[in-house]
């Protein structure tokens, strides 16, 4: 058994137009081992963030279950930690309150000097020094979402789930956050389910890039090995000989599934096509 295990998930939702119930995405399967990081990329409406949510515990699936070092997850737990694309942070704390209030929660029996260590900590490796006392309203895009992964990060989830956390922040700040989130990840060795939209951070981020087709009945249709070595930049990715075949790829496929019915899966109860592996 794998360490995270999706196993067999529907998830239907009621009909718009009150007639019955629609499905999002049918039979997905994914066995994600530890430490790995794993990308999911489709077209929007194709049901990823349902699925994250339905990992974090914070939806329930139709059929089938989510199955985390063994057990059933049933609800939301500390032992999975969501990075949303809207940075969620309290309004009214500070930076370093913001993590710490993670941080409390996930270790009640630490006293205040742990904490504070702990939290300074995670606020020096996402380069934060300096703004602890700053609320969010004083904090650029990228400055909030560098709290969002910190105190994520900070609380040592055995899953951390990010629903395209980088969506809402320009792309030259993206591209250092990126490379942020591989050094925390380089120590933290987190298992990483994440939504996004952007091949290329798919590409320098991932072990692998799940690709879902579109939806209704949504599936998984390919899962591509990113065969480039670690340590990864954004510099030396794009060198290596596997880069644009991977990139083309994905894209050929985000391209064939544009326009819906290609490869769709099953609205009928009929099993679907286990996904393609792809290995270049
Ligand atoms: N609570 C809900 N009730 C009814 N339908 C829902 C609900 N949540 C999501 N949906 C529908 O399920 C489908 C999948 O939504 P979801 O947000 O998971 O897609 P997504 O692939 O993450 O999209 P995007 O890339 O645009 O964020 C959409 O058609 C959406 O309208």
């Amino acid at each position: 058994m794998a360490f995270l295990q999706i196993d067999n998930v529907s998830k239907y939702f009621p009909n718009p137009s009150g007639d019955g119930r629609v499905c999002v995405f049918k039979d997905v399967t994914i066995k994600i081992e530890k430490g790995e990081f794993v990308t999911v990329i489709g077209h929007s409406g194709c049901g990823k963030s349902t699925l994250l949510n339905i990992i974090a515990g914070l939806d329930t699936a139709s059929e089938g279950g989510v199955l985390l070092g063994g057990r059933e997850v049933s609800g939301p737990g500390l032992d999975r930690m969501v990075v949303f694309q809207n940075f969620s942070l309290m309004p009214w704390m500070t930076v370093f309150e913001n993590i710490a209030l993670a941080v409390r929660s996930a270790y009640p029996n630490w006293d205040a000097s742990q904490v504070t260590a702990h939290v300074n900590k995670y606020i020096a490796l996402v380069g934060l020094k300096g703004a602890e006392g700053k609320r969010p309203t004083a904090l650029s895009g990228g400055m909030k979402q560098r709290v969002g992964l910190a105190r994520a990060v900070s609380i040592e989830p055995k899953v951390l789930l990010l629903d395209e956390p980088f969506a809402q922040i320009d792309a030259l700040t993206r591209g250092v956050i990126q490379e942020e989130l591989i050094q925390m990840w380089n120590t933290s060795k987190n298992t990483v389910f994440m939504v996004t939209h952007d091949v290329d951070e798919a590409i320098l981020l991932s072990d692998r890039i799940l690709l879902m087709t579109n939806g209704p009945s949504a599936r998984i249709g390919e899962m591509v090995d990113v065969t480039i070595p670690r340590p990864r930049s954004r510099e030396t990715v794009i060198e290596h000989p596997h880069y644009y075949k991977i990139r083309n790829h994905v894209i050929h496929f985000l391209v064939r599934h544009a326009s819906h019915a290609v490869g769709a899966g099953s609205a009928d109860g009929h099993s679907v096509d286990a996904p393609v592996l792809v290995r270049f």
